[in-house]
Parts: structure tokens; C-alpha cells; sequence
């Protein structure tokens, strides 16, 4: 087997890649290509393995999926079967959510510039939590909250102070960072106090995220401990109760053979155990706790298929493979040098016969998948798929050079459901006047 093993991806007998039981050259002929697929079994795994840590513990708990790292109509009908929550980032994934009939008491609201029009607008939908980010939106909500008169169940973001080893972009628990209320200066204590005087607002819990694509339990076991102790000095200085520890997302995935990260329910077993141990040494009430993951829910999940095009070769220095998609599908390897890993579809278990570098059609240098990648013999029109897509893909595409978005479709079972549709050339000039 010459490509790594996720969910229901495998060899099938026509020696084709398939997904879900669906063979991957079947769903480039019906829905073209660039194509996302999802394997939507895999997801549905993800999910049970994080509540079963919290059920094998009898522990009170929520996930709360975050919506950013895929948030369309068809996930959150899928997070409603699976009865989980989602956490949300603009007004715009409160709309996807709503029109999905996803039930808005189970969704929390976070970031660090919410608007006026986006506050009451989650208000107004029943959005269950918000989770507040700074002094200037706990004046924006309160006064929201006061001419509406109704009441707001709310976390506050903090800061713990803790740099997780990522990449500098997807580190956000740090002192110097855009988000939350910092601990060390004493802001965490000014908010909540703002927050226990207000008529309108109603403390439930404290929240913090120190970064995404984490793969030690260190920084989540810190921010634990940091949380248990907020929640300890608030007890004592406020005689307050925090009903919701919120530890985030960030667990780290496999994007090529070389990453190991650990088990996706290990990072949360750590942490519970971490916060449960810290709780009782603190004899404080049992919390109910909150995790906030997005990419180890549907990264694994997410396979791009392309079509191959042209290709470049340079004597003694580069084999350059192009395929109809790029950075407008996939930002991470240019935004992050993210890595991925790829199989010609009609071969993926050939060995490699060469090394080539995957280059996207936009019209940037910087526009390449996969540097160095081995692969079997190809021909124009063959399909690749690379890997571990699903999580800040498909969510972070975009139209430059004027190329539309590429469809979404979800497998299970050997059946494929269209979720997403292709961009049209129309979809991409109907807001031009
Ligand atoms: C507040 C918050 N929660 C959850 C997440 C989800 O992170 P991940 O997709 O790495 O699990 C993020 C993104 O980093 C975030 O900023
Ligand atoms: N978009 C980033 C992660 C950002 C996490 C959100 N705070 C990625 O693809 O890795």
C-alpha cells in the first residue's frame, strides 16, 4: 500500500481509489473535478470517539464543533444527527447553521471583533452562548441585551499566557495575542467583574484556545490548569460558580506520513483527566466541560480530486505536474508550507517512478500543492487525489483569477450525495453591477 490509510479509504477491486465504498474515478466523471469528497463514516467517528471519553467518564460535557474549519448546510445536519454542538465565528455561519435547522441553542459564538448587526443577530436566532472577547463587545452586547430585555448565558475568552508549538499563524493563547481577556495583567478579572454587574449578562464559564494543529498535550494540560485556577480565584474573590470550562480545539492530524499526532481522543483524556484532578485538588463543584474542535473532525475526512493537466520538465532541476486546482481550493501550503500527500487515482498503490512537484493553475509562483511528491506514471486527464483536505479547505476557498469553487460531495455507504454545487461562471459575476 504505497498511501496512508484514513477512514474508508482504500483500494478497491477495479484497483481504482475509493471512498466510502465509492470509486473516486466515478465521482470525478459525475461531478468534475476539482472535487472535495468527504467521508462522512470517518466524521461520524471522530465524533463518537470524543463523546466517549466524556461517557466512559460520566462527565458533564459539550462539543462544540468549530464550524470555521468547515462550515456548509450538509455538516451541520450532520452534527445535529450526531447531537453535537457548534461553535460559530460570524454572522454568516449563524445563517448556515440557521438555514440548516440547526438547533441554536447549541451553538456558542466566538471572535474578536463580533459587530453590532452579528451580536444581535445571534440573539435574535437563540444562539445558546457567547463567548466574549473583549471590554468593547461586553458594552455592544449589554446594551444590545437592555433594549431587547432578554438575558445572555456567557464565557469569557482568556488568555492564559501559554505559546503552543505551531505555526506562528495558528498560535492564539499566547500573551500577545488579537484574542481573549490576558490573565497575568489582570484584564480576566476586570471582565468578570464587569460581567457579575450586569443586569443582563449571566456568568456560566470561562474559555480558552491556545492554537490549532497542536500535537503535544502540554500547552492543553497549562491552559487546563489555568483555567481550573481562574475558576478557583473567581470562587474565592467573587464567590462565583463556573459552570462551563471551555478547553477549544486544536488537536493535531496526520497531513503526510511524517506528522504523528496522538490519537484524537487521547488529547481530550489528557485534558478532562488534567481538569478533573485539578478540580478536586481545588475542591471545587464538578464543571461541565466544553471542547471546541474543528480540524480533527473533518480534516481526515476531506480528499481533493483533481484533474491532471500540463506538465513542465526541467533538465536536472524540477518535474512540474499541474492540476486544474490550487491555492484557490487549498491555501494552507501556501499560507502555512502545509504538506500533503497525493495518489494517481486509476494506480494509487504503483510505485513512485518519479518526483514531482503538484503546481495549481493560479497565476502565482507560490501557487504549488505539494513539492517533492513520488508518484506513479501519469497521463493528462488522470485523477490525483491528496489527502487530509477537509478541514480549512473547502472554507477558506476563494476566486481568484475568476476560477469558481469547486463542488462538495459526501460518501457513506457506497452512495455519493452532491452537498455543495460546483461554482457557475454566472455565481461569479451576479454581485457585479
Ligand atoms: C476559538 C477557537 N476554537 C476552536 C478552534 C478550532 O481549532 P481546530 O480546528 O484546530 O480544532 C479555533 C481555531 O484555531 C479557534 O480559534
Ligand atoms: N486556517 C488555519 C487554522 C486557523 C484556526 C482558526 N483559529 C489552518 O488551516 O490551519
Amino acid at each position: 500500500m504505497s498511501y496512508y490509510h484514513y477512514g474508508t479509504i482504500q483500494t478497491n477491486s477495479a484497483g481504482h481509489l475509493a471512498i466510502g465504498g465509492v470509486d473516486t474515478l466515478a465521482l470525478a466523471e459525475k461531478y468534475g473535478t476539482p472535487l472535495y469528497v468527504y467521508d462522512v463514516a470517518l466524521i461520524r467517528e471522530r465524533i463518537r470517539g470524543f463523546k466517549k471519553v466524556f461517557e466512559d467518564r460520566k462527565l458533564k460535557y459539550h462539543i462544540s464543533y468549530a464550524s470555521k474549519a468547515f462550515s456548509v448546510k450538509a455538516m451541520y445536519r450532520l452534527l445535529k444527527e450526531e447531537g453535537i454542538g457548534a461553535d460559530v465565528v460570524s454572522g454568516g455561519e449563524i445563517y448556515t447553521a440557521q438555514q440548516a435547522g440547526f438547533p441554536m441553542a447549541q451553538t456558542s459564538f466566538n471572535g474578536n471583533n463580533k459587530s453590532r448587526a452579528e451580536l444581535e443577530m445571534a440573539v435574535e436566532a437563540g444562539v445558546g452562548h457567547i463567548i466574549l472577547d473583549n471590554f468593547h463587545e461586553i458594552e455592544l452586547l449589554e446594551a444590545i441585551l437592555t433594549e431587547k430585555q432578554v438575558k445572555m448565558p456567557v464565557l469569557l475568552r482568556v488568555t492564559p499566557g501559554i505559546s503552543a508549538h505551531t505555526h506562528e499563524y495558528d498560535m492564539t493563547g499566547q500573551i500577545d495575542s488579537k484574542f481573549g481577556f490576558d490573565i497575568k495583567s489582570g484584564q480576566a478579572d476586570q471582565a468578570v467583574a464587569q460581567v457579575i454587574a450586569s443586569e443582563n449578562l449571566i456568568y456560566e464559564g470561562i474559555h480558552a484556545h491556545v492554537g490549532s494543529q497542536i500535537f503535544e498535550t502540554v500547552g492543553f494540560e497549562k491552559a487546563a490548569d489555568a483555567l481550573v485556577n481562574l475558576a478557583a480565584n473567581w470562587a474565592q474573590t467573587f464567590d462565583l460558580t463556573t459552570k462551563i470550562l471551555n478547553v477549544g480545539g486544536g488537536f493535531g492530524v496526520r497531513y503526510t506520513a511524517e506528522d504523528e499526532p496522538l490519537a484524537p481522543q487521547t488529547y481530550v483524556e489528557n485534558i478532562v483527566d488534567e481538569i478533573m484532578k485539578q478540580v478536586q485538588a481545588k475542591a471545587l463543584p464538578e464543571p461541565e466541560i466544553w471542547i471546541e474542535p474543528g480540524r480533527s473532525i473533518v480534516a481526515e475526512a476531506g480528499t481533493t480530486l483533481y484533474t491532471i493537466g500540463s506538465r513542465k520538465d526541467i533538465p536536472d532541476v524540477r518535474h512540474y505536474l499541474d492540476v486544474d486546482g490550487g491555492m484557490g481550493d487549498n491555501i494552507r501550503p501556501a499560507l502555512y508550507q502545509s504538506e500533503y500527500d497525493a495518489v494517481v487515482c486509476n494506480r494509487p498503490d504503483d510505485a513512485p517512478v518519479e518526483t514531482v512537484t503538484i503546481a495549481g493553475k493560479y497565476c502565482e509562483s507560490g501557487d504549488m500543492l505539494i513539492h517533492d511528491q513520488p508518484l506513479a506514471a501519469t497521463q493528462p486527464g488522470d485523477i490525483l487525489a491528496t489527502f487530509v483536505t477537509g478541514a480549512y479547505g473547502y472554507a477558506m476557498a476563494n476566486n481568484y483569477n475568476r476560477n469558481p469553487r469547486p463542488a462538495v460531495v459526501f460518501v457513506e455507504n457506497g452512495q455519493s450525495q452532491l452537498v455543495v454545487r460546483r461554482e457557475t461562471y454566472q455565481n461569479l459575476t451576479q454581485l457585479d453591477i
